[in-house]
């Protein structure tokens, strides 16, 4: 039997992937393990597949001082062994990894075990993470034509991003049961990537009376930013984070004001959802959200709207513009070539296998 370790995790942009690789590796039977950190959010989003799941110790690459950055070295060291440990244990033919800080011992083991190791980068700059494991790797897949010539030459391939099937078969009706909406007014679903977004948050929240007079709205807000004084707004519904529904959430929606990060954005093309971008500042970031924001803009798939320049005119005017104009985006995007991300990395996942 074909064996399979899969890596990734820290937000849920480095799991996701991976979840959308499953169908397709059961279906060519493949052992399936995963490997991530002892509590970090892949393990919850794995283990409902029923995947056996090994934890492993992480540290986080900081890019800012924290007394913890003297401490994390030794766990990724550990992290390291324990990643040895079960490669030589389960002897797998093949690793892929999505990124994120915990899949870096588990690439560099790969390489010391001799695994053929594969990588995918979502941004269009490899982040620290694939930064450290690129050495180690046999392929990189990258989800942007930019980030080709970033790469080494004999291990680039431009493979885009696995996306979870399901998601293109919501049930429109469940979601209304689910979130109590009425059919009456267009719904705007937020999503602050896999995080929530503070920035977003505020934003929607000073302005949501303006905002149901027109639409209602369904809020992915992120762990631990409910916000329980908003619990009885008719209309309006939160929830921190959602698994299963959100295909069917996305089938009510008309329209999405979304950050920027990777997944997200590839998810509103492949569902031809217009969307008003809100990119992750570069204050916070290596900025490529912006970079992706940018991009999706220039090729008329979405409204961007900076963080720093969110007022309650720009965020107002924004939903507008992109309700008013939603065919054309709707049009653009049906007519982009999106790569089919999971049967090009299945191809060279079993390539590696035969190799
Ligand atoms: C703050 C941060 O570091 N963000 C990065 C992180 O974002 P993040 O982890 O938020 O990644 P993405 O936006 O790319 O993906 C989020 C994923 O979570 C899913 N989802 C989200 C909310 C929810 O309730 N349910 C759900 O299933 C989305 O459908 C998507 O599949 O990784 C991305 C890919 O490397 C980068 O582009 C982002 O810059």
């Amino acid at each position: 039997m074909k064996r399979i370790i899969l890596t990734g995790g820290g937000t849920a942009g480095h799991v996701t992937p991976n979840i959308a690789l499953l169908p397709r590796l059961k279906e060519l039977q493949y052992d399936i393990h995963y490997i991530g950190s002892y509590n970090g959010i892949e393990k919850e989003l794995i283990e409902q597949f029923g995947i056996p799941y090994h934890g492993i110790s992480s540290g986080k690459l900081r890019r800012y001082f924290s007394l913890q950055n003297f401490t994390d070295p030794f766990r990724v060291l550990k992290g390291f062994g324990e990643a040895k440990r079960l490669i030589k244990l389960l002897n797998p033919d093949v690793i892929f990894s999505k990124g994120g800080f915990v899949s870096v011992p588990v690439v560099m083991a790969g390489k010391k075990c001799k695994v053929p190791t594969i990588i995918h980068e979502s941004d269009m700059t490899p982040g620290l993470a694939n930064k450290l494991s690129i050495p180690s790797a046999t392929k990189v897949c990258c989800n942007f034509p930019e980030t080709v010539k970033l790469l080494p030459a004999d291990k680039a391939v431009l493979t885009g991003s696995p996306i979870r099937q399901e998601l293109l078969e919501g049930d429109k009706e469940k979601a209304r049961l689910f979130t109590g909406l009425s059919p009456d007014k267009p719904v705007i679903l937020i999503i602050g990537g896999s995080l929530g977004a503070a920035a977003i948050n505020d934003a929607v929240r000073s302005n949501l009376p303006e905002i149901l007079k027109e639409f209602q709205i369904i809020h992915l807000c992120g762990r631990g930013k409910l916000d329980p004084t908003l619990n009885n707004i008719s209309g309006y519904v939160q929830y921190e984070y959602i698994k299963d529904e959100l295909k069917d959430l996305f089938a009510l929606t008309d329209i999405v004001i979304s950050r920027a990060g990777a997944n997200a954005i590839c998810e509103l093309l492949a569902l031809h959802k217009p969307n008003l971008l809100i990119p992750l500042s570069a204050n916070a970031s290596r900025g490529d959200q912006i970079l992706n924001a940018r991009s999706f803009e220039r090729q008329g798939f979405s409204l961007v709207l900076e963080e720093e320049n969110i007022t309650s005119e720009t965020l107002l005017s924004s939903i507008h513009e992109l309700y008013a104009n939603r065919r054309q985006y709707v049009d653009a995007m049906a007519k982009s070539h999106q790569q089919n991300s999971i049967d090009t990395i299945i191809d060279l996942i079993e390539s590696a296998v035969n190799e």
